[in-house]
């Protein structure tokens, strides 16, 4: 039996992870939950796996979980303290990575740092410390495992490939809900933003990829899983998802991975690598008569993609920065308190006042990621007025 911790377990790729192991009852034993606030979905998820942990944010979840677990094999943790604490004590054999956001990235390190595979959802993560994650994935010798479907993709594209003898990457884009849009984009409403065409996700990345920040976050989470430069790293606009992603060979081939629109795939990957297991899913009909189509980014109608390319040429402190002004202005636009257009706006302003920050220690992109989320809540409250 594998064991594993799945670090945002109540989410929508921690519910698919779970749902994943379920279809393999004989392979894998959930050690470790977490979540964030979502108490009665933790609670369900401790009563189905009984992991020896599981830990909640606020002291008054954890008592609630607490008294609903008594007399159960499982110890409720509360705080990233004793989170980290019991990610180092279990060593699970693999760690999904799939809090969303920056607060996925100590959890993450704690995971890599104690030997753990990681199946990796959780792209901030990468964006914020790609450097020290991969530095730290090779001292410990742990693999790093994408499960974003664009990167596993290429994961699985790059199988058998010499490095030389790739050309480039090609990140699929569905374009989001404003792909074809030609309204007012400052009137854009969260309700309109969040109804991705292709995927079911989560809040924030719904948002990220209204904007194609999405994509802007893969392009540089793709430069440090796989040791592209920016030049070799495209996005195409491809609204069918069917294509996960390319690579071009120097000889002029395209290797594409496809399938369905389903997390579960690229979940079920990582979790049996380097083994492939047959699906315990409906698969993908390669009969049913779809057209694909490619065509190129719009950068003037969604500037974050350029912002992102622009953070990755810095290098530094500047994906930090995106990423932490991008989660202050993402919550911002879902509260009501700003435009959609202004989240653009914001963590271009960010960028260009903090991007170059010297970065030395990990410890210099916390303080790094603190003053831009100060900065740009600034920002917002500034645009309230
Ligand atoms: N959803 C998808 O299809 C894909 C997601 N990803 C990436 O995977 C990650 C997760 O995405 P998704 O599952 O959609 O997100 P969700 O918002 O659905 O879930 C996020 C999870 O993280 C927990 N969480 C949120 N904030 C914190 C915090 N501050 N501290 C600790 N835990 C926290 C949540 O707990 P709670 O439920 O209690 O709030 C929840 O378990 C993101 O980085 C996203 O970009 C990548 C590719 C596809
Ligand atoms: C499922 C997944 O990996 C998401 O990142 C998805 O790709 C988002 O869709 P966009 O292509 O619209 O950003
Ligand atoms: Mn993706």
């Amino acid at each position: 039996m594998k064991t594993i911790s799945i670090l945002g377990s109540t989410g929508s790729i921690g519910r698919s992870t779970l749902k994943v192991i379920d279809a393999f009852p004989d392979r894998f034993d959930v050690v470790l939950l977490s979540a964030h606030r979502s108490r009665e979905k933790l609670l369900e998820q401790i009563r189905h796996v009984r992991p020896r942990y599981a830990a909640i944010s606020t002291p008054n979840d954890a008592a609630w979980l607490r008294d609903q677990c008594r007399g159960s094999r499982t110890e409720i943790l509360c705080g990233e303290a004793e989170l980290l604490a019991a990610i180092r004590e279990l060593r699970a054999d693999l760690t999904v990575s799939a809090m969303v956001g920056a607060a996925g990235l100590k959890p993450t390190m704690a995971a890599i740092e104690s030997g753990s595979t990681i199946a990796l959802a959780n792209k901030e993560a990468m964006v914020v410390a790609g450097a020290f994650m991969s530095q730290a994935a090779r001292d410990y010798q742990v693999d790093i495992l994408p499960v974003d479907s664009e990167h596993n993709a290429l994961h699985q594209c790059l199988r058998g490939e010499k490095r030389a003898e790739v050309k480039r990457l090609i990140l699929t884009a569905s374009g989001g809900p404003f792909r074809t849009y030609e309204g007012d984009m400052s009137a854009i409403q969260p309700q309109q933003a969040l109804k991705h065409p292709t995927w079911d996700m989560g809040r924030k990345i719904s948002i990220d990829s209204a904007t194609m920040m999405n994509k802007g976050l893969e392009v540089i989470e793709a430069h440090f899983l796989f040791g592209f430069a920016a030049d070799e790293i495209a996005i195409v606009v491809h609204p069918q998802s069917v294509v996960h992603s390319l690579i071009e060979t120097v000889d002029g081939s395209y290797k594409c991975q496809l399938g369905r629109t389903d997390m579960c795939d690229p979940i079920q990957y990582a979790l049996t690598w380097p083994q492939r297991l047959a699906s315990p899913f409906e698969t993908f009909d390669i009969t049913r008569g779809i057209d694909l189509h490619f065509y190129p980014p719009d950068p003037v109608k969604f500037p974050c993609i350029e912002l992102a390319y622009q953070a990755l040429r810095q290098e530094g402190a500047a994906p930090t920065v995106l990423n932490a002004a991008n989660e202050v202005t993402v919550q911002a636009f879902l509260d009501h308190r700003i435009l959609f257009t202004d989240i653009p706006r914001i963590n271009r302003m960010c960028l260009d006042q903090l991007g170059t920050t010297r970065i030395t220690v990990l410890d210099d992109l916390f303080a790094v990621d603190e003053e831009t989320r100060r900065v740009a809540a600034r920002q917002v409250q500034e645009q309230r007025r």
